[in-house]
């Protein structure tokens, strides 16, 4: 066991629609007993990266322990971003897809031997115009989809399965994407553009095998117009990546520029609709206990 004095929690009580009073009792037993000193933040949904930030002052504590989904996550990263602070992950989001990145386990008692362990991983960070991404970006179809999702009354699959016809028929792809890397601009047409820091969505779909989270580098992955019913497959099941109709460029940093407004996702989140995009990467930035 590792020796810290304070441990943060920081819990979203609404996240994946469950309840947390046993996981929150469960930790806070582990870490006294440990003799160290435990402190509860839950998130109310208004200005949180600030009030996170306000408690880590106060509390300086040397690990913080996240309880929820992508969104909460990113909230605390943003929060702790260039201090030197490590995170422990306890998934509890309906999307889960850094957790399932770094390999957090989903048994709970060693997801608590994960958070008080001695094993990290160091992530590397996406700086997406003002906003960190820690998985998976993209612009275009997913992102409207989530945005179409995220406005409609009915939740889940079925929910999801529902948007994707209306969002189909009205969107306006193919979309022209201009990719600047180093001076040099490439142009692409595609159903959507991936900013890829992990190999994988929260959903399992696989869309970047050869990604790494630590490597100093992330990938834009192209989905070219071919066969929506076979990509809409491969973002929303684990259907094998088929590279045929994706293309892949590994970089440092990248811009990204559109004619139109096109709707844009950061970790599963609607950001906006947007025209241009800057990539870049803050290397190995966010220290995650792992396995
Ligand atoms: N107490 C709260 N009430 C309402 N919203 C909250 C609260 N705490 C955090 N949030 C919001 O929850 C979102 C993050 O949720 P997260 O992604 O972790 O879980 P989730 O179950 O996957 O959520 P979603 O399905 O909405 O993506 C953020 O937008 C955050 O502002």
């Amino acid at each position: 066991m590792a020796d810290f004095r304070n441990i943060l929690m920081v819990v979203n009580p609404i996240s994946g629609g469950e309840e947390k009073e046993d996981l929150i009792k469960e930790v806070r037993q582990a870490v006294e007993k440990n003799n160290y000193k435990f402190h509860l933040f839950k998130t109310t949904g208004e200005n949180d990266i600030p009030k996170i930030k306000e408690e880590i002052d106060q509390v300086q504590p040397e690990r913080v322990l996240v309880v929820g989904g992508d969104g909460t996550v990113k909230i605390v990263a943003e929060a702790l971003f260039h201090k030197d602070l490590p995170i422990a992950i306890f998934p509890a989001g309906s999307a889960n897809g850094l957790a399932l990145n770094v390999g957090i386990p989903e048994n709970r008692k060693q997801q608590i031997e994960v958070a008080m362990g001695d094993h990290f991983t160091n992530l590397d960070v996406l700086q997406v115009n003002d906003e960190l991404c820690l998985h998976l970006s993209d612009i275009g179809l997913n992102a409207e989809l989530i945005k179409n999702y995220e406005s409609a009354s009915i939740r889940g699959k079925f929910g999801y399965l529902m948007q994707s016809i209306p969002t189909l028929v009205r969107s306006k792809y193919p979309y022209e994407y201009e990719v600047e890397i180093d001076g040099k601009v490439y142009n692409h047409k595609g159903i959507m553009l991936a900013i890829a820091n992990c190999q994988k969505y929260g959903t399992g779909a696989k869309i970047n095998p050869e990604g790494r989270h630590d490597d100093g580098k992330f990938e834009i992955v192209i989905f070219k117009n071919l066969d929506i019913t076979e990509i809409l497959g491969t973002l929303r099941e684990d259907v094998k990546f088929n590279p045929d109709f994706a293309e892949t460029i590994s970089t440092e940093q990248a811009i990204i520029s559109c004619k139109t407004p096109i709707a844009f996702q950061i970790d599963g989140e609607f950001i906006e609709n947007t025209q241009k995009i800057e990539v870049k990467i803050a290397e190995k930035s966010l220290k995650i206990a792992v396995k």
